[in-house]
């Protein structure tokens, strides 16, 4: 089996006064393309730097950080940002829209600065808006979106660049019962539709059977993921 997203014997130390904080210690994780593992654990146990180190927005200590078969740890900088660019997406907690863009206009602009074609990046955009549902508010401003909305536009916007990874941090932290169920419905979905290794951080146990696998970090280290496969489901959640 390949694995979009493999992180082998990462290590992350940050400074600490005179010492170091042990953010990821031995991190193993693999995560096929078209899967979602769902990370969970307490604060502070490690599950941002996670996602920065797959993201190749931070360099591990040690250890090696495979995207799509390349290994970050090894490229310049640069070469990294490369990587980024064309096989990463990321969601965060805020959807960050830009208050006087549009919907379409948000997703474009990532194209343009991509140097795409407005014209694909247009078709491409309108495409997207239609996965997530949004078609009708293609044209609206982040204003005269709901949250739900809003956080469907970040997803929408990070599957832009068609990337191999799909890292996503929370998705559900400021919405309501019901929405938060609808996105990491959506991102199930869109993890399989586009054939990406999707990791999302979350704090919501019961959407986790939605999933396809869980790892649970603690003090900086990640247990194995096990599959939802057999995981009961909890009352009121549909698989
Ligand atoms: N930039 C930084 N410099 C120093 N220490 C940091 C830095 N970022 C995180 N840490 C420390 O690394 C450890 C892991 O933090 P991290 O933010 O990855 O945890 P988390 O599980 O994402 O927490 P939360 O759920 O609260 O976001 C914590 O001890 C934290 O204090």
């Amino acid at each position: 089996m390949t694995h979009a997203l493999s992180l082998l014997n990462v290590i992350l130390d940050y400074p600490d006064g005179d010492g170091t904080t042990k953010a990821l210690d031995r991190v193993d994780l693999k995560v096929p393309a078209g899967t979602l593992t769902s990370l969970a654990g307490p604060s502070g146990s490690g599950k941002s730097s996670l996602l920065a180190v797959a993201a190749t927005l931070i360099r591990p200590t040690a250890g090696v950080v495979l995207v799509d078969g390349v290994d970050a740890t090894a490229l310049s900088l640069k070469e990294s940002a490369e990587l980024r660019r064309q096989k990463v997406g990321i969601v965060f907690q805020q959807p960050n829209l830009l208050a006087s863009l549009t919907a379409l206009e948000q997703l474009q602009i990532g194209a343009h600065l991509r140097g795409e074609k407005p014209r694909d990046a247009r078709s491409r955009g309108l495409e997207l808006l239609d996965i997530v549902g949004l078609i009708d508010a293609a044209h609206r401003r982040p204003h005269q979106l709901s949250g739900g909305q809003r956080q469907r536009v970040n997803i929408a916007r990070a599957l832009m660049g068609s990337p191999r990874v799909l890292l996503v941090d929370e998705p559900t932290a400021a919405l309501d019962h019901e929405r938060s169920e609808a996105v990491v419905r959506l991102l199930v979905q869109v993890t399989r539709e586009f054939d990406v290794a999707t990791v999302m951080v979350t704090h919501e146990t019961e959407f986790i059977p939605l999933t396809d696998a869980v790892a649970t970090m603690r003090d900086g280290r990640l247990s194995a993921p096990r599959s939802t496969a057999t995981a009961d489901a909890p009352p009121g959640v549909r698989r």
